[in-house]
This record gives C-alpha cells, structure tokens and sequence, in this order.
C-alpha cells in the first residue's frame, strides 16, 4: 500500500479551490440548496425547467420569463439532418455516453459562434445542448432497438417530451413527476468531478463544447454518473433478495465498490436519497406487480445489509438506477440521462468560472527517479 507523504491531497480530498454561489451541501443537516433553496422544496414544488433557470439566472423565473423561457427551450430541440446522420454512423457497440460525447463535439464544431465565450453567447448555446440532449438520447436508445426516432413535440414539458421521444407516448403523470424529481435532484451539486472538469478546461479559456464533452466524459465513469447503470446491473446480478446479505460478504471479501453506495462529501447519507427513494417508492407501488417487487424487496435488503455491514450509506444514484429501469429505460440510457440534467448544473458553473477565472493548474510532488544521463548524451 502506498502512503501519502504530507501535504499532498490525493484526490483533492478536502480542499476546498475556489467559492461557488451556485449551490451547496450543509454538511450538518445533510442538506443541498441550489442558490440558497433546498432542493426537497425545488423538487416537490417546481418544474426542472425552473430549476434550470434559476441555476443559470440565480433566480426563479416570474411567469413571463418562465414562458419565453419554455418557448426558447421548446424551439431547439429538433436535431438536423447531419447529426441524425453522424449519430446513426456510430457503431451500436459504443456506449450511448460517447455518443452524446460525441454529439456535443460535433455541436461545437458546427457552430460558429463555437469560440465565442461571451455570456449572451454561452448562455444561448447552454439552452441549446439543454434541448437536443434528451432528443440525442432518445434517438439512441430507439436505434438501439431498431426503432426510427421520433421528433420533438413542442407541446410537451421537457420530461414529457422525452417519454414521447422514447416510446411514443407519455405514460401518466405520477411516473414523469418521478422523472422530474430525479432530473431536480441529479441538476447539480457543487465541485463534484465532471463539474470539476469542466471547470479546469474552460479555466484554459477552451470554449464550452470542449468543457461539456470533458464533463461527459468524467460523468461516464463507474465511481461518478456510471454508478447510476452499475447498480441496475448490480440487482440483476444478484437476482434475488434471500441472496442479497451473502452476494454482499462475498463482494466485500473481494473488495469490490459497491454501486450506488458511498459518497465523497456526504458520510452520512446522500440528502437527495430520501426525495428519490420516495419517488420510487411510488412507482413500485403503481406498477403493483410481483417482478417489481421482488427488485424493490432485493434493492432495500442490499441497502440494509451495507448500512449493517458497513456504515456506508446509498448515494442517489442507488434509488435512481432502479427507477429508471422501471419507468422503462434501457440501463445504457441511465448515464445519458444523467447528462440531459447535469448540463444545467455543468453550463452554470462555467459561466461562473468564466467570470471570476483563474487557470486551474495544481502542482505536484515528484518522487520519480532522480536526475540521470541520457545514455549517449555527452
Ligand atoms: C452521483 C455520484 O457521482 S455519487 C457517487 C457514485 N459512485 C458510486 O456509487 C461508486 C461506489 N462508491 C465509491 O466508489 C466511493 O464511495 C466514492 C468514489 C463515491 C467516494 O469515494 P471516496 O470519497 O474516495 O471514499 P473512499 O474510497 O476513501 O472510501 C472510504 C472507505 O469506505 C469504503 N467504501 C466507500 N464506498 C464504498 C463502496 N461503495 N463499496 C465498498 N466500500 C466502499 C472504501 O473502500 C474505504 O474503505 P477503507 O478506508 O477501508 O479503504
Ligand atoms: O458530488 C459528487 O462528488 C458526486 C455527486 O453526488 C454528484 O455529482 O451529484
């Protein structure tokens, strides 16, 4: 095992780089405010739409600025043809996060305004990946299953415009206000790492598409927004509920990380955990089926027996895989989603690192080899 000397910060364990007015976790009531609200309040009371405005505005919208706000959002979200094309050239063995990578890249290289990193600019083009995100993704999955995609409807919310991208149809007002809540929730939450990312690239002045496509990438990974499909694959693997407390001795015993469990800022306890596990709770009950169940009986007794076992506690990607999966989702979709929420949290963040910015270059300590000849050097 090797130690760390002192001084140095693995991980940036505890450091705190810089101040944000963005939102914030109180570490003593295990609360999350977005611009000083409480995020159990955002979720139950408002639309995300709202939250998205108030995270870029540092305001909530009066009803005519909420207005021609869903109007601008509503009005972007169709993708052109040569995205459409692009997208359905990628293989269909790559994961959907690099196809959303992949489409941000390609925003940019489409836009020319790309470098422009003024506000005006940067905020138009937040409001135009917030659009076509969720389209991207539902034409992904849909491709996926041999399906064609399915255009925007500008009638629609965002959460149910993107039920009717998906399947074709939106499913009954208790399931998209769970999907909204989880959309509230996973919005933001200060210095995580894929906001980290992309604050250090737009901190080289880079422009947003390139610090959006870094965020995606961080995002994808298993110990950040991949938790959220890992768990699903996770309660598949284990299967049944009577296995979960000896599936998880063994896991432990082979110190794997278990998904959905644990967090770097919260040691007791995720504060969005309870709004999203009640969001579920719900949609287990409506579904009133033996199958779901059977998952939701498995998903708690893993929550009980790693509470029990070891003090750590379920992050919010724990109760949000599973309701994805039974709200319909395909898993490989779980991560995207994900994104179609956090780009408000990732495109508020550069703005603000934008306005008060300093290069984020940290240093650190060598203990490679020491100095020596290159053989044949002189
Ligand atoms: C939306 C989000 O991104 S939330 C995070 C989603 N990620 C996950 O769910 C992946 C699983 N969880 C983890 O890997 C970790 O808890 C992280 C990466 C989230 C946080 O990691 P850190 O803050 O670095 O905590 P750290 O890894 O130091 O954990 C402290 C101890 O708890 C253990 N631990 C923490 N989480 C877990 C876990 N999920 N499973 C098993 N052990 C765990 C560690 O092994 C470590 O034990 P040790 O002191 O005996 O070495
Ligand atoms: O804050 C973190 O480290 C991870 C997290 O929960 C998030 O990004 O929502």
């Amino acid at each position: 095992m090797t130690t760390t000397p002192p001084g140095i910060h693995r991980g940036l364990a505890g450091v705190v780089v810089d101040t944000t007015e963005i939102s914030t976790v109180i570490q003593e009531t295990n609360s999350l405010t977005y611009r000083g609200y409480p995020v159990q309040d955002l979720a139950a009371r408002r639309s995300f739409e709202e939250v998205a405005h108030l995270l870029w505005y540092g305001e909530l919208p009066d009803a005519g600025e909420l207005r021609e706000f869903l109007a601008r959002e509503r009005a972007l979200r169709a993708l052109d043809r040569t995205t459409l094309e692009l997208l359905a050239r990628l293989p269909g063995t790559c994961h959907p996060m690099d196809v959303l990578r992949t489409a941000v890249s390609f925003f940019g290289a489409e836009d020319p305004t790309e470098d422009d990193g003024g506000l005006t600019a940067n905020r138009a083009k937040s409001l135009a990946l917030l659009a076509k995100l969720p389209t991207v993704v539902a034409a992904d999955q849909r491709r996926r299953r041999g399906l064609a995609p399915i255009p925007p409807d500008p009638s629609l919310g965002y959460a149910e415009n993107f039920f009717h991208m998906c399947f074709g149809g939106v499913p009954d007002p208790e399931v998209v206000r769970c999907f909204e809540i989880s959309l509230t929730l996973y919005a933001e939450h200060s210095f995580n790492a894929s906001t980290f990312t992309a604050r250090v690239v737009s901190s080289t002045l880079s422009d947003l598409y390139s610090a959006v496509t870094a965020a995606i990438g961080a995002l994808k990974g298993p110990l950040h927004g991949g938790a959220n499909e890992a768990v699903m694959h996770m309660l598949l693997e284990i299967g049944d509920p009577r296995r979960a407390g000896a599936w998880l001795d063994g896991a432990l015993a082979s110190e794997r990380k278990i998904m959905g469990f644990g967090h770097r800022v919260y040691k007791h306890g995720d504060s969005r955990v309870p709004i999203m596990q009640d969001a579920l709770d719900r949609l287990v009950a409506r579904a009133a089926d033996p199958e779901v169940s059977r998952l939701a009986t498995l998903h708690a007794a893993l929550r009980h027996a790693m509470v029990n076992r070891k003090g750590i506690h379920p992050n919010l990607d724990y109760p949000a895989g599973l309701a994805y999966h039974l709200m319909g989702f395909d898993i490989p979709a779980f991560t995207p989603i994900f994104v179609m929420s956090r780009i408000t949290g990732w495109t508020a963040h550069i703005t603000e690192q934008l306005a008060h910015n300093a290069l984020i270059r940290p240093l650190a300590s060598y203990d490679g080899p020491g100095q020596r000849a290159v053989p044949g050097a002189a």
